[in-house]
């Protein structure tokens, strides 16, 4: 964030003076709802800090906690988790006067949120801004996983910003040999950091709208959503997006899969991109033991990157950035399914619902489940195959035991 900005800012150097009088022991208040987490991604210069520092202006009604930091990849969040918290602390911690609060850290990724949980009641809502060369993927399941930080706070969504201008040509350059952890473990030499940011948004702001033709907008959309069908698109100039609830915000993107995103994923959006795109597969209606058989499935797919079943020596044949899928049963209820990378859950649709005060209805009726799957590698007629093929096995060894 530039230095100079935003405006009518505050300092609030003797913050933890107020702490005490932030902590309630009432079940029912603040202090016991989890609070909702976005990030903010986006390649280098394409809009994030210029879109946090609307929001920060903005009046939303919402107290929101900004993080920006250097949470760049896997090595600087162990790093983060293993320095003490006397170590390196560099936060600054700001009032802003519609009533966002702002903190300011450069490698202290997970800890700052540890030390921002401490003023919980202050806040309803955080933002963290991660540095344009930072996977998304790394990050997200810190906060999705229900321990440690996770229960404190939910992943409510990714949103990644694209610079019209210039995303083409960050999706062409050469990525790094290796990861920054020394291992090589997105296998794949094609993939670069914005390839990574694309697949794991949920929102994906193409900004910097003024510097580019319809003509060239148009071919920037078809680029991306041939990569990740599944996001929802949304035009910026300036990163200003006067409408942030449904929007940006409050998207309960990881615990909610509605009908109306898979059926918009399965469009039939191009392959333009060799090396990642969006897969969509429709899954029969499952009998409640069959899940087991799906479970094991995406174990296999997710966490061995192999179909199960597979002979011979264990090779990486695709990787899996993101998954999302609505499973029916043969007694009416759903299942969602909801990865980021080798992290997945299988949830009980009611369950879910009531949890995030959303209502199913919004829902329309499917006649078939359906999976939609965002990576690299990914044969859409082979995964089919090895779904049916396996779910079928399975299902007459069972018949005949
Ligand atoms: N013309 C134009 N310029 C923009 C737009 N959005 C942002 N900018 C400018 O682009 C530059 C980079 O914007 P930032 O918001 O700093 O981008 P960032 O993603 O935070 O950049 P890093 O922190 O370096 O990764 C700034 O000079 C902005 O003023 C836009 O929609 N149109």
């Amino acid at each position: 964030m530039d230095d100079d900005a935003p405006p009518q800012l505050v300092n609030t150097k003797n913050i933890n003076e107020e702490i005490p009088d932030l902590i309630n022991t009432d079940p029912d208040d603040s202090s016991s709802v989890k609070v909702p987490i976005t990030i903010v991604t986006g390649y280098l210069g394409a809009g994030k800090t210029t879109l946090l520092n609307y929001i920060l202006n903005e009046r939303h009604g919402k107290k929101i906690a900004v993080i920006l930091n250097e949470f760049g990849d896997s090595a600087d969040i162990e790093r983060s988790l293993t320095v003490s918290k006397e170590g390196q602390q560099a936060e600054e911690w700001l009032d802003l006067s519609n009533g966002c609060i702002c903190c300011s850290v450069k490698d202290q990724g997970v800890n700052a949120i540890e030390s921002l949980m401490e003023r919980r009641g202050k806040f309803d809502y955080i933002l963290l801004e991660t540095t344009g060369l930072a996977d998304p993927g790394n990050i997200a399941p810190l906060f999705w996983v229900d321990e440690g930080l996770g229960s404190t706070i939910y992943l409510d969504g990714i949103v990644t910003l694209i610079d019209a201008k210039n995303i083409l040509k960050s999706l062409d350059e050469q990525p790094p040999d290796t990861d920054h952890d020394g291992e090589d473990h997105n296998s794949s030499p094609e993939l670069t950091t914005a390839h990574l940011q694309i697949s794991h948004a949920d929102v994906i702001l193409i900004n910097k709208t003024d510097l580019v033709t319809p003509e060239e907008l148009n071919v920037v959309t078809e680029s991306i959503q041939s990569i990740n069908s599944l996001a929802r698109l949304k035009y910026t100039s300036h990163s200003e997006v006067p409408q942030l609830e449904g929007v940006l915000l409050d998207l309960h993107a990881y615990d909610s899969v509605s009908a109306q995103d898979l059926d918009f994923a399965s469009k039939g959006h191009s392959h333009l991109d060799p090396n990642i795109s969006t897969i969509t597969l429709s899954v029969p209606v499952l009998e409640l033991n069959q899940l087991t058989e799906l479970d094991a499935w995406l174990r296999s797919i997710l966490w061995d990157s192999t179909f199960p079943g597979h002979s011979g020596h264990r090779v990486k044949e695709f990787e899996i950035h993101r998954t999302k899928g609505r499973i029916l049963l043969s007694d009416g209820s759903i299942r969602l399914v909801q990865g980021v990378r080798e992290v997945f859950e299988l949830l009980d649709e009611r369950e879910r619902s009531s949890d995030s005060g959303r209502q199913s209805s919004a829902n329309s009726p499917l006649h078939q489940g359906k999976l939609v799957l965002i990576g690299r590698g990914l044969d859409v007629d082979a995964f089919g195959k090895s779904l049916r093929t396996f779910l079928a096995i399975a299902t007459e060894s069972q018949a005949s035991s």
